[in-house]
């Protein structure tokens, strides 16, 4: 059985390198998603990976990884974007950005989906402002990673991929 893993970025996360180095260092999201797909092939999984601004966008991303959603249908070659059916992921590494401390909304979809999944944040989010200590996925979450920069994305797969192994025997 092929084991994925589905890679989440929220909100900004596309300005990974661009923007504010000091806190998130000089690794593009190219960079972040490459470094996690090389992680997750050495691993014998295959990785499947989406970034969005937009919270409604990764709430319909966490449902179609459970097979709900227009382009989940089996039977279709392509859908009508001409975009293949995705296949469903055994596990989710996500880093929701700023959408850690505010949303309800990605808390109920990854509970609705009942997929296991691991929490990913570049910075030591315990090491900044009070906000940030805040997050509605954590006590829901197989693991938190974070303060690790871009090798949390490295460390999360790992864990996902081991955890996988355990709870969906090949
Ligand atoms: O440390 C993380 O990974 C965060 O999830 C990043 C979020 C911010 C997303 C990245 O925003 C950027 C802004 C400018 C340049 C690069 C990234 C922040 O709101 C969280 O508290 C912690």
């Amino acid at each position: 059985m092929t084991r994925r893993i589905l890679l989440i970025n929220g909100p900004n996360l596309n300005l990974l390198g661009r923007r504010e180095p000091h806190i998130y260092g000089p690794a593009t999201l190219a960079d972040v998603e490459a470094l996690a797909r090389d992680q997750a092939s050495s691993l014998g999984v295959e990785l499947q990976t989406f970034q969005s601004n937009h919270e409604g966008a990764i709430v319909d991303r966490i449902q179609e990884a459970a097979g709900w959603g227009p382009r989940t249908r089996s039977d279709a070659a392509v859908d009508h974007h001409g975009a293949a059916p995705l296949t469903k992921p055994s596990a989710i590494v996500i880093n929701p950005g700023a959408l850690t401390h505010t949303s309800v909304a990605i808390r109920d979809a990854l509970l609705a989906v009942d997929i296991p999944f691991v929490e990913v944040h570049v910075s030591n989010v315990h090491a900044r402002e009070p906000f940030r200590k805040q997050s509605y996925l954590s006590d829901k979450a197989e693991a938190i990673v974070c303060g690790m920069g871009v090798y949390g994305y490295t460390a999360a797969i790992e864990f996902a991929a081991r955890y996988l192994k355990t709870v969906e025997p090949e």
